[in-house]
């Protein structure tokens, strides 16, 4: 499957057809379709809003520094996330209510990745139960957590995601309370009376749907019952009540992470919510390498945040992701076109991967490694080894940057540790 088939159209102002053929094509069509409110509580972030298009930016900063002759007729994206195969490093983002962008919501959404043979992560906010979901799941499923003050929830989320066949719990460190999102207090955002959060029990299904201008229902839910309390020693406790591989989002320093392997979580997610959580928090692409290096191998490393286009993927890829997940795109696609919609996504995201492997001469991701990019013009230059998730076998080629910044080349084609280096300077090409 590395071709798109039929791509879809969207109607214009003047009557005209426009072919959909990539995810920007799809944000655009899911404006045109959504209430204001709901696109913006979508679309936006915290404060200013400089994180969420610093996340975007950063992957601008980075260029590819493509091999040539080598042989690459079969490319092949597929991996593995939590011993799981999956058949391409893109996962779905854990978003909270999908039906308010189309009726089909979570089932939707999972049976598009069931598709394409991606991981899907659903929130603790889904708008379909985690059971239902978990029926129309072909493909892995990891369930995401918001510890709340009743420790009962989340005893009672995790023994339901155990017996649906979740296959990890990923527990959102980020939000220990709901960022100020000022276009969601502008709309007085609140739920509509069809959509609520069914995986939670009667008492949380009410007061999210008000909507006052100045406030933000889903905000003072949060306030009222996000555990804010919530420590590194609460982590054992969510440890003690069950053997699914545990997965932190939102982490963002060596500290951290370093901290997270040492107890033996088994995968990270670095992460700025999209932007919608702590405002002018370093981009999630800049964080990577040193959550990469302090893990030292210990756990598997995923990114989120501003993953537009293939070449995207491949630029995570080096700097030592694992996998990436989306968000937003996801949820153009389904308000375009249900799970139709969320397919071509996610295929098109393929597509171009498999172009940029292609175009790049990286045949197999573990071919995706550090030298497959140039630093950009103002990057500083730390030293730092490479745990790259795919450079398994790697080890035992040890190339050294060159005065330029740039790693020596392994003429073989082989991928080569280097020096990881990562922007210091705020001042980036902003989109
Ligand atoms: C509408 C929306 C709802 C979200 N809900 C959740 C959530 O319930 N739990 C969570 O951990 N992250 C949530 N996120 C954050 C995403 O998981 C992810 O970190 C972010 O969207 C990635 O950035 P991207 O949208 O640029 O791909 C949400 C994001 C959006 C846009
Ligand atoms: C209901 C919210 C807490 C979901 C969320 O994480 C978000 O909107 O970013």
């Amino acid at each position: 499957m590395s071709a798109v088939r039929a791509p879809a159209r969207a109607g214009t102002h003047d009557g005209r057809q426009e072919l959909l053929l990539s995810p920007t094509d799809y944000e655009a069509a899911a404006r045109a379709r959504l209430d204001r409110s709901v696109w913006d509580y979508i679309a936006g972030g915290s404060g200013d809003e400089v994180t969420l298009r610093e996340d975007r930016a950063a992957y601008r900063r980075y260029r590819l520094r493509p091999r040539t002759l080598v042989d690459v007729s079969h490319c092949r994206p597929g991996t593995t996330l939590l011993g799981a195969r999956v058949e391409l490093p893109v996962g779905i983002a854990p978003m909270a209510y999908h039906g308010l962008v189309h009726a089909d919501g979570e089932t939707a959404t999972v049976r598009a990745a069931g598709a394409a043979g991606a991981l899907t992560v659903t929130s603790t906010f889904a708008g379909t139960t985690l059971e239902e979901t978990a029926r129309a799941a072909t493909g892995p499923l990891w369930l995401q957590l918001y510890v709340m003050r009743d420790r009962e929830i989340t005893r009672s989320l995790v023994r339901r995601a155990e017996a649906a066949g979740y296959r990890a719990l990923v527990i959102t460190v980020d939000t220990p309370r709901m960022a100020r999102r000022e276009r969601d207090l502008r709309n007085g955002f609140g739920l509509p009376a069809h959509i609520r959060p069914v995986n939670l029990d009667g008492g949380h299904r009410a007061g999210l749907h008000p909507g006052r201008s100045g406030s933000s229902a889903l905000a003072e839910h949060a306030a009222q019952h996000h555990d804010a309390a919530f420590t590194w020693e609460d982590l054992a406790w969510v440890r003690s009540l069950t053997g699914l591989p545990l997965v932190l989002k939102g982490v963002l320093t060596e500290e951290d992470a370093g901290r997270a392997a040492g107890l033996g979580v088994e995968g990270l997610i670095v992460s700025t919510h999209g932007g919608r959580q702590l405002d002018g928090v370093v981009p999630a692409l800049e964080a990577l390498p040193e959550v990469v290096a302090a893990v030292r191998g210990r756990c598997e490393v995923l990114v989120d945040g501003g993953v537009r286009r293939g070449t995207d993927v491949l630029k995570a890829l080096a700097l030592g992701a694992r996998a990436v997940l989306v968000g937003r795109p996801v949820l153009w696609g389904l308000a375009v076109d249900g799970q139709a919609g969320v397919e071509r996504v996610l295929a098109t995201l393929r597509a171009e991967l498999e172009e940029a492997m292609a175009l790049t001469g990286r045949p197999r991701l573990d071919t995706v490694t550090r030298e497959l990019l140039h630093p950009p013009a103002d990057l500083a230059h730390h030293p730092a080894a490479d745990h790259g998730p795919h450079a398994a076998a790697d080890h035992g080629h040890h190339a050294v940057a060159g005065l330029d910044g740039r790693p020596a080349a392994d003429l073989a084609g082989h991928p080569t540790a280097a020096d990881l280096a990562y922007p210091t300077d705020d001042d980036r090409d902003m989109a």
